[in-house]
């Protein structure tokens, strides 16, 4: 019979192994090695849990499986090192296939394997989940397109994360066949999370989701790390008065590509008219994003499911536009960076964190800093070169 302690043994053995592998492999590890490794998964030995794990997931992110995606997802979050280094063997292993199947499209000519990355940021209360909802389920429903719904919630105040409350604010969408609704991520720093999201937004493209919405819940610089991530970045705002939304901030306004008006039914429509002729205006003041894209605002209605094949018809518009002018790719690429950035970010702020000798000086450093006997900088200065020479 096998005791819990010795299963405990053995996984913690496997790990140790496992670690041990990864830290001080025989096999060089390095940029090139890795470009030409054709069997990705034998980083790790043969038949081991890990390479198994890895197979196995990747064959059922790729069939479309939406247990091995969730699954695949959580490895990807997960803070474990051997965890997280068999997430990144994953991630290149998907990021081979997407690539194979997007290497058909010749000249930048809509192809049907491009997929669309949409983010989206609104204010508390302007109808994001209402909208997420029922545009998913136009997407999904009436179009048969698959859809992938994933939010980036760093502080997830709100519902704590739980599986539960994100459920409950997509109902339908969530119970749908071709929909998949990710609840947010748990509680982190912003760039950990950015880091995730990303990583999830890519196994949904690996498994077969032709569009994903990264919704933005939290407030402060989430939104513009989400419009980063996205290929289409879309503000929804409600039909309120001028004074809430001076609250937005300019670089949110400035790196969107569509304004929703959301609300625009019943009683607030005359308002709702009213803020589509001031977003209309104002955004002409605005530097552009894109050359060859001029934000649209929309009215909708998420509520009476009004006004939403609009919202699509123009954002298949946006769509051709930069795949027509060879600007999409160049997003792709430069997506790409930001995500390699995300993890230099968050994996050596995990590691300052870590590291021994920061601890020992900061509650010093931070009675110095708060009795104003040095400034943040200087604090943030002495702190990192404690840490380069450890
Ligand atoms: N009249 C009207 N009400 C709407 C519409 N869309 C959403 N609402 C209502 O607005 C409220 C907020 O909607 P949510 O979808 O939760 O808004 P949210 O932006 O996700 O809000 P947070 O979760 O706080 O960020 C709810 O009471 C919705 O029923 C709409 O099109 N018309």
């Amino acid at each position: 019979m096998i005791s819990k302690s010795n299963v405990l043994f053995v996984q913690s053995k496997r790990f140790c192994v496992c670690h041990r592998f990864v830290q001080s492999s025989s096999r060089p590890f390095d940029v090139e090695t890795l470009r030409n490794q054709k069997t990705l998964q034998n980083y790790f030995p043969q038949d081991s849990y890990e390479q198994r794990t890895i197979k196995r997931l990747f064959k059922g992110v790729t069939n479309g499986n939406r247990a091995s995606l969730a699954e695949a997802i959580t490895l990807v979050e997960s803070s474990h090192e051997t965890k997280k280094f068999m997430s990144q063997i994953l991630l290149q292993m998907v990021l081979r296939t997407l690539d194979q199947e997007n290497s058909t499209v010749k000249n930048n000519e809509l192809h049907p394997s491009t997929t669309l990355r949409i983010g989206i940021t609104g204010p508390p209360g302007a109808g994001k989940s209402t909208f997420i909802e029922t545009f998913g389920m136009y997407l999904s429903d009436k179009l048969s397109l698959k859809v992938s719904v994933l939010a980036v919630d760093p502080s997830s105040s709100r519902t704590g994360g739980s599986l539960l409350g994100d459920k409950t604010r997509m109902p339908e969408l969530s119970t749908q066949p071709n929909a998949y609704v990710r609840p947010s991520p748990s509680r982190g720093e912003l760039g950990g999370v950015a880091r995730n999201t990303i990583e999830a937004l890519l196994l949904c493209e690996g498994a077969g989701y032709d569009v994903t919405i990264v919704e933005t819940v939290g407030v402060g610089q989430s939104e513009v790390r989400v419009a980063d991530m996205t290929d289409l970045f879309v503000l929804i705002i409600p039909p309120a008065g001028g004074d809430e939304l001076q609250g937005l901030k300019r670089g949110v306004i400035e790196s969107c590509d569509m304004v929703l008006v959301n609300k625009s039914d019943g009683d607030l429509l005359p308002a709702a008219r009213r803020i589509q002729t001031e977003y209309v205006s104002a955004l002409k003041f605005i530097p552009r994003k894109h050359k060859e894209w001029r934000p649209r605002v929309k009215r909708v209605s998420a509520k009476q499911n009004e006004g939403i094949q609009e919202v699509w018809k123009t954002m298949l518009n946006f769509h051709e536009t930069m795949m027509k002018s060879g600007r999409f790719f160049e997003l792709r690429k430069q997506q790409k960076h930001i995500w390699m950035w995300n993890h230099i970010q968050s994996n050596i702020l995990s590691q300052f964190k870590q590291t021994m000798s920061i601890n020992k000086q900061l509650p010093l450093v931070n009675q110095l800093v708060e009795n104003d006997e040095i400034t943040p900088g200087m604090a943030a200065d002495v702190l990192i070169k404690s840490f380069f020479k450890s």
